[in-house]
């Protein structure tokens, strides 16, 4: 396996490199997601994570507290603040992207000497408008984080047309009728701000 597709991590597999169901590379105890999560294999053979227990709309599921910074976006990675990027080295990595998601990611940026306060770079939480059913895929917009996906995709999420994006790519190419529907980070509304105003030069 090359570097570039395990992204550092030896048992990270890429899974478009491969067809078959493809073994989790984190033991679910890796930042302690044993007790609220558990893997299962979409009809694609991908991972994807599933919700052990019902939990209410907008509750706390857990911190990302164990990750390491990437310098650059990678297809596993998950953006931070404007310039900086994290590999997470857990299940976490294993949640889909979906049009109509599950749950919102809420990044916490690096200081100025670029540490992660508590050593906590993030939050997962059930979205604020539906609960988290138990054996629920957990799924989040990935365009909340990213503002330029590496690798755009085809989305496979199921939503109906109308909803489903079509390509995921970031949310750097997509319109704001399409982003102001979803819950998003800071530095992505910053990015949209700078964007909106390049184009009006
Ligand atoms: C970090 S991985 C997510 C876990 C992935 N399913 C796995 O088995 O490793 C991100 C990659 O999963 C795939 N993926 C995630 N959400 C998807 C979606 N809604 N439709 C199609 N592919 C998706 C894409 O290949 C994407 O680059």
């Amino acid at each position: 396996m090359s570097e570039l597709q395990s992204n550092g991590h030896p048992g990270l597999i890429d899974p478009t490199t491969i067809s078959g169901p493809i073994p989790p590379a984190f033991s679910l105890t890796a930042n302690n997601l044993d007790k609220v999560i558990k893997y299962k294999h979409n009809a694609e053979g991908q991972n994807s994570v599933v919700a052990r227990e019902k939990l209410p709309r907008g509750s706390h599921i857990c911190y990302i507290n164990t990750y390491t910074p990437t310098p650059q976006s990678t297809w596993s990675s998950i953006q931070t603040s404007k310039t900086t990027h994290i590999e997470v080295l857990s299940g976490i990595v294993y949640i889909n992207h979906s049009c109509s998601p599950s749950i919102d990611i809420e990044v916490y940026p690096p200081n100025s000497e670029g540490v992660y306060v508590n050593g906590t770079c993030g939050e997962l939480r059930v979205v604020a408008d539906r609960d988290l059913e138990a054996g629920e895929e957990l799924t989040f917009f990935y365009p909340s984080t990213e503002y330029i996906s590496p690798r755009p995709f085809t989305c496979l999420c199921g939503a109906e047309s109308g909803v489903c994006i079509g390509k995921q790519e970031g949310a750097h190419f997509l319109a704001n009728s399409i982003l102001e529907k979803y819950f998003l980070n800071t530095h992505i509304k910053e990015l949209i701000a700078e964007r909106d105003n390049k184009a009006k030069v």
